[in-house]
């Protein structure tokens, strides 16, 4: 009998594929840092039992309904906003993802763009490195306290506690928005549950950690840059669809807030000119929340662990059910 195959859509080390060559045919776009074209991969969903992608590759009705034998999509990320779900399901095709082996380094990522954006870091590098360091000046790069302020996250899930942690750990006042309220963080963390329009309008640090729905399409758009202090800092590391960036870029231009941290954009990579990426008070970084060694080799490990699962007859361990 056949092994059933398994299309990976970047090149994975090493004991990845011998983890599933053990069980499956492995084809693979053999480029570690490219996209496979949409083309390609769609030519190989039409053959494939199973398929090991990330964030960036769009895996939409059409390439699902066009899949003969596809048992599970695996994607190397807790986010799957770029898979048509409904359609998989419709198919009985899992769609496995890997959540919470990134949440805490994806924290420590979220608050390090807080602290850089707070505290002017990019800013300062480059004075050094252009040779502009002149005398000590009294107000030379002055930035915005993180101690005691008051951080604001929309989306309290996995890692908007885990952000929410690290704040305690400053002394920070946490207030958060979520459709379901989370009693035990708000003992643990001494979190407050505030609507809307409270969190925007006085929180120091507005951090987004939704996943990005149709429900969080622009959900921070001029009205809610509108509402926020002009001295706040606005932290984006969830998607770059969930804010409106024409709005983001006016607000940070006009000074209606004073700048904003970002792992993520509406179109990655974003492109070199960008209007957002010509202002000193943005600090980009390219979607690399999760981007440590040891918790990218993990989350690797879960997604051909997922496959093997769903090979074997059984349920993965994390599927996506909406
Ligand atoms: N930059 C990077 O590299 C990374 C980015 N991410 C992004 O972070 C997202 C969050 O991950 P994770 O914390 O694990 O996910 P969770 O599902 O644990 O948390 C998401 C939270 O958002 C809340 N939420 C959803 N919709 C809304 C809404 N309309 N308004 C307010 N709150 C909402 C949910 O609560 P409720 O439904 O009750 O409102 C939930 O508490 C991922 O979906 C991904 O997009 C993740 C990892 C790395
Ligand atoms: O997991 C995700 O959703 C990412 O964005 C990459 O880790």
């Amino acid at each position: 009998m056949s092994k059933p195959y398994v299309y990976l859509t970047r090149k994975m080390p090493q004991n990845i594929t011998d983890q599933l060559a053990a069980a499956c045919d492995v084809g693979m776009w053999e480029k570690a840092e490219e996209p496979v074209p949409q083309h390609i991969l769609k030519e190989e969903m039409k053959t494939a039992d199973a398929v090991f992608c990330n964030v960036s590759d769009v895996i939409d009705k059409d390439m699902i309904d066009a899949a003969e034998q596809l048992k599970v999509i695996a994607t190397m990320a807790v986010g799957y906003n770029n898979i048509d779900v409904k359609a998989a399901q419709e198919k009985n095709i899992y769609v496995a993802h890997t959540p919470g082996v990134l949440t805490e380094t994806t924290a420590d990522l979220t608050f390090a763009l807080l602290m850089a954006s707070a505290r002017r870091i990019p800013e300062g590098i480059d004075v050094i490195k252009n040779n502009e360091w002149g005398a000590w000046a009294p107000f030379f790069l002055t930035g915005q306290d993180i101690y005691q302020a008051r951080l604001g996250i929309i989306g309290m899930g996995r890692i908007g506690e885990a952000v929410a942690k690290r704040g305690t750990g400053f002394d920070m006042d946490i207030v958060y928005h979520n459709r379901t309220p989370k009693k035990e963080a708000e003992q643990r963390l001494g979190a407050r549950l505030v609507d809307m329009d409270e969190l925007l309008q006085t929180s120091d640090f507005v951090c987004v950690m939704t996943p990005y729905t149709k429900e969080t399409h622009h959900l921070i758009d001029k009205q809610a840059f509108d509402k926020m202090k002009s001295s706040a800092i606005f932290i984006n590391t969830s998607r770059g669809g969930t804010v409106d960036e024409e709005a983001l870029y006016n607000a940070l231009k006009n000074g209606d807030i004073r700048g904003a941290g970002l792992d993520v954009f509406e179109n990655e990579p974003i492109s070199a000119d960008h209007p957002l990426l010509s202002l000193p008070n943005v600090t980009a970084l390219p979607h690399i929340g999760s981007a440590s060694e040891t918790t990218r080799k993990k989350m690797a490990e879960m997604t051909a662990n997922h496959i093997l699962q769903a090979l074997r007859g059984e349920t993965p361990d994390y599927i996506v059910k909406e």
